[in-house]
C-alpha cells in the first residue's frame, strides 16, 4: 500500500486573476456622470441633472489638473533620480562649474580621485584642481570656454589633478556645457591615468632594462652614451667606457644550472654598482657582459683605478647552496675622444680591449690601443681561416718525445698542434689556440686532437711500439661538464688504452677553481688516464691543494729551464719543484731542455723525463714511428 502523503494535492496550473486597468474608472466615472445627467434631464430633474453635471465638471478639471501639473512633476523626479544615480555610479569624476569656475557638484568618484571631501570642493574654484603653474593660464581659457564654448571629447586634453595630499595625478579631461537663462555652466569629465600611465612606464621599462637585474639593457645605455657623448663634446672632456665580462660564466651555468647562474649576475650587478659613484651609468649588456659608463672623470688613471676596484669585488667568491663560486671578470676600458670618435666604436674598442685582458689571463683590466684594433682583425682572419682548416682537416698533429733523464730512453711523447694556412703562413699553436679558446672553436678543435691522439696511440700499439701519449686539455675543455664522458667515448671509439694516454692541464686553469678540477680530475683518472700538470711554477699552487689532486705528474715550465744551470733563481726554483713532486710522490717532467748542461743538472737533482730540441722538437707521426722502430741506445 502507498504510504500517504503529507504534501498536499499538487495544484493545477494557477488561473490569472484579472485586474482591471488603473485608468478604466477614472475613464468610466465622468462617462456614468454624464449618462446620469442625461436620464436626470430626461425625467426633467433639473437640480439633480445641474449637480451631476457639476461634479463632472470638477472630475474633469481634476483629471486636467492632474495631467498638467502633477505628471510632469513626477516624471521629472524620475529623471532626477536616474540623473543622480548615473552620476553617482560614474567611474570617472565629475564636476559641475558655472561660469565663474565655481565648483557646484561632484560626484563620489571626483571625491575619490582628488582625496577631497564634498564640502571642500563645493563653492571653491575649480582652479584649487590644477597644479599652481596652471591656474593664472586657466582663468583665462576658462574665460574664453564661456564665451565660445565648444565641446571637448576625452582623450583631446591630458593634465595632472592636483589631489588634497599634494600628489599629481595624471587624468583627461572632456567638457560638455549648457546655458539655463543667462547662467552657462560647464561639466567636465575627468579620467584617471595613473594605471595607463603605470603599465606604460612598465613597458617603457621592460624596452630599456634588463628583466633580471633590473639595470639598464644595451639599448638605453647606447642612447644614454650618445647623450654624454655629445655633452663630452661640447664640453671638450673625455669619456671612459668599461666593457666587464665575468670570467668562466659559462661553466658556472653548466655546472650550477641557470638558477645559480642568475642569482651570479645579480650579485655582480650589484657588487658593479656598489663600486660607482651616483653619476656613472652601469648597464648589462646581455650574456654575462656589463658595461658602465664613468662620469666626470680627471685622468685615464682614474678610470684604471675603477677597474682595479671592480675586478677586486668581483673575484670574491660567491656563496651560493653553501659553496663557494668563483667566477672574476676581465675589463676592457676605451676613451671617447681619445680612442674613438663616436659611441659605436667606443663600445666596440672597449669590447676588443676586454678580449685582449681575457687574452693576458682573465680577472684583468686592458685598456684600448690602436695595435689591438689590427690584432683584433687579425684574429677574426685567424678564427676564420682556422675553421675552415679544421672542416677540411688541413691541420697536423706533431709529437715531441719526453726522454728519461736517466736512461735516455724515448718513454713517450706530447702532442702538439701544426697550422700552415695558405695565406698566413705557419701560425704559431699559442696565437692561434688562444683565438680558437676566446671564439669557442677550441672545443671542436680539441675534439678532433683527441680522435687523432687516440688513432695514432692504437697505431703504435698495434705496429709493437706501444706509446704514452700526453694531450693538452684547453681550459675551456677541461672546464665540461661531461669531459670525462667524451674522452671515455673517444677511448672506446678508438680502442686506445686509457693507460697510454696522458692528460696535460696547465697549473692555472686548475687553480682558479681547484674543487672542481679536483673532481675533473679524479673522473679522467678513474678512466684509467694520467693527469699532469702543465707550466708548474707560474700558477700559484696552494700546497694543500695541490696535496689533494689526484695527479701523476708535474711539468716543471720551461721558462724556469732555461736560466739552468748558469741563473741562481731558475736553480732554486727547478730544486724546489723537483722537491715538491718527490714529497707527493709526483713524476716531474721539464721542457725546454736545450742543451746537455740543463739536461745533466736536472738528472743531478733527481729529474725523471725531460722533453726539448736537446733530444728532437716536435715531428710529424711517421718521423716518430721511425724513431721508435730504431733500435734505442741507453745513455749513461
Ligand atoms: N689545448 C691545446 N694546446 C696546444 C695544442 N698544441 C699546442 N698547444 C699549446 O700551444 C702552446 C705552444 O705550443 P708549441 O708552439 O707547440 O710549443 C710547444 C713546444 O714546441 C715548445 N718546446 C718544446 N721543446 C722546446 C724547447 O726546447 N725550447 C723551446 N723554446 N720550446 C720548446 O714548448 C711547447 C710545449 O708547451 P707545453 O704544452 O706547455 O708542454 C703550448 O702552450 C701548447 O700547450 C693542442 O693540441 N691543444
Amino acid at each position: 500500500m502507498k504510504p500517504l502523503s503529507s504534501q498536499p494535492e499538487p495544484a493545477g496550473p494557477a488561473v490569472p486573476r484579472r485586474k482591471l486597468p488603473a485608468w478604466l474608472p477614472l475613464a468610466l466615472t465622468p462617462l456614468l456622470l454624464a449618462m446620469l445627467a442625461a436620464v436626470a434631464l430626461r425625467r426633467q430633474h433639473d437640480v439633480l441633472a445641474a449637480s451631476l453635471l457639476a461634479t463632472l465638471l470638477v472630475l474633469l478639471l481634476a483629471v486636467a489638473l492632474r495631467q498638467l501639473v502633477l505628471l510632469p512633476r513626477r516624471r521629472l523626479a524620475t529623471q532626477q533620480r536616474r540623473e543622480q544615480v548615473t552620476f553617482d555610479a560614474a567611474p570617472d569624476g565629475i564636476v559641475r562649474v558655472d561660469q565663474n569656475g565655481i565648483i557646484r557638484l561632484v560626484n563620489p568618484a571626483m571625491l575619490k580621485l582628488s582625496g577631497y571631501q564634498r564640502e571642500q570642493l563645493l563653492g571653491q574654484n575649480v582652479a584649487m584642481l590644477l597644479p599652481q603653474a596652471l591656474r593664472a593660464r586657466h582663468a583665462t581659457s576658462m574665460a574664453g570656454y564661456f564665451a565660445q564654448p565648444r565641446t571637448r571629447a576625452m582623450g583631446e586634453a591630458a593634465l595632472e589633478l592636483l589631489c588634497a595630499d599634494g600628489s599629481l595625478r595624471p587624468v583627461e579631461i572632456s567638457l560638455g556645457h549648457w546655458q539655463e537663462g543667462s547662467q552657462r555652466h560647464a561639466i567636465a569629465y575627468i579620467h584617471d591615468l595613473s594605471e595607463r600611465h603605470a603599465f606604460e612606464r612598465s613597458l617603457q621599462h621592460r624596452a630599456t632594462h634588463d628583466d633580471l637585474t633590473g639595470l639598464p639593457n644595451r639599448r638605453l645605455f647606447k642612447a644614454l652614451l650618445q647623450q654624454a657623448a655629445l655633452r663630452s663634446g661640447r664640453q671638450a672632456s673625455r669619456l671612459s667606457l668599461l666593457f666587464l665580462d665575468l670570467d668562466h660564466f659559462k661553466t658556472i651555468n653548466d655546472n650550477f644550472g641557470h638558477a645559480v647562474g642568475d642569482t651570479v649576475l645579480i650579485e655582480a650587478g650589484s657588487r658593479i654598482q656598489s663600486v660607482l659613484r651616483s653619476g656613472d651609468v652601469l648597464a648589462r649588456l646581455g650574456g654575462d657582459e656589463f658595461a658602465v659608463l664613468l662620469g666626470e672623470l680627471g685622468s685615464t688613471d682614474d678610470a684604471m683605478r675603477v677597474a682595479g676596484k671592480l675586478l677586486d669585488v668581483l673575484k670574491v667568491p660567491y656563496t651560493l647552496r653553501h659553496q663557494q663560486i668563483y667566477s672574476g671578470a676581465s675589463i676592457g676600458i676605451a676613451f671617447l675622444p681619445d680612442d674613438a670618435g663616436n659611441v659605436d666604436t667606443l663600445l666596440r674598442y672597449a669590447d676588443m680591449a676586454m678580449y685582449q685582458a681575457k687574452q693576458n689571463g682573465r680577472g684583468h683590466f686592458a685598456c684600448y690601443s690602436h695595435e689591438l684594433n689590427a690584432r683584433a682583425h687579425e684574429d677574426m682572419l685567424i678564427h676564420t681561416r682556422l675553421k675552415e682548416a679544421l672542416a677540411q682537416n688541413r691541420l697536423q698533429l706533431h709529437y715531441q718525445p719526453q726522454v728519461d733523464v736517466h736512461s735516455g730512453m724515448l718513454v713517450g711523447a706530447e702532442a702538439l698542434l701544426r697550422w700552415h694556412d695558405e695565406q698566413l703562413g705557419p701560425v704559431s699553436p699559442e696565437r692561434f689556440v688562444a683565438v680558437a679558446e676566446a671564439t669557442g672553436l677550441i672545443l671542436p678543435l680539441s675534439e678532433w686532437v683527441l680522435e687523432q691522439v687516440c688513432q695514432q696511440i692504437c697505431l703504435w700499439q698495434q705496429a709493437g711500439t706501444p706509446l704514452r701519449v700526453a694531450v693538452n686539455f684547453s681550459a675551456h675543455q677541461f672546464n665540461q661538464p661531461d669531459l670525462a664522458q667524451q674522452v671515455a667515448n673517444v677511448l672506446q671509439r678508438s680502442g686506445a688504452p686509457a693507460a697510454l694516454l696522458d692528460i696535460e692541464i696547465t697549473e692555472t686553469v686548475v687553480m682558479a677553481r681547484p674543487d672542481q678540477a679536483r673532481k675533473q680530475i679524479a673522473a679522467l683518472v678513474a678512466l684509467g688516464c694520467s693527469v699532469a700538470l702543465d707550466d708548474f711554477g707560474t700558477g700559484y699552487s696552494s700546497l694543500t691543494r695541490l696535496k689533494d689532486l689526484p695527479v701523476s705528474k708535474l711539468k716543471i715550465d720551461r721558462s724556469f729551464v732555461q736560466g739552468l744551470p748558469s741563473d741562481s733563481n731558475d736553480c732554486t726554483i727547478a730544486q724546489a719543484i723537483i722537491g715538491l713532486a718527490r714529497s707527493f710522490n709526483l713524476k716531474m717532467v721539464a721542457e725546454g731542455v736545450e742543451n746537455a748542461a740543463q739536461l745533466a743538472y736536472l738528472r743531478e737533482q733527481g729529474c725523471e723525463l725531460y722533453q726539448g730540441w736537446w733530444y728532437a722538437r716536435a715531428m710529424p707521426a711517421h718521423a716518430l714511428s721511425e724513431l721508435l722502430q730504431a733500435p734505442q741506445t741507453v745513455q749513461a
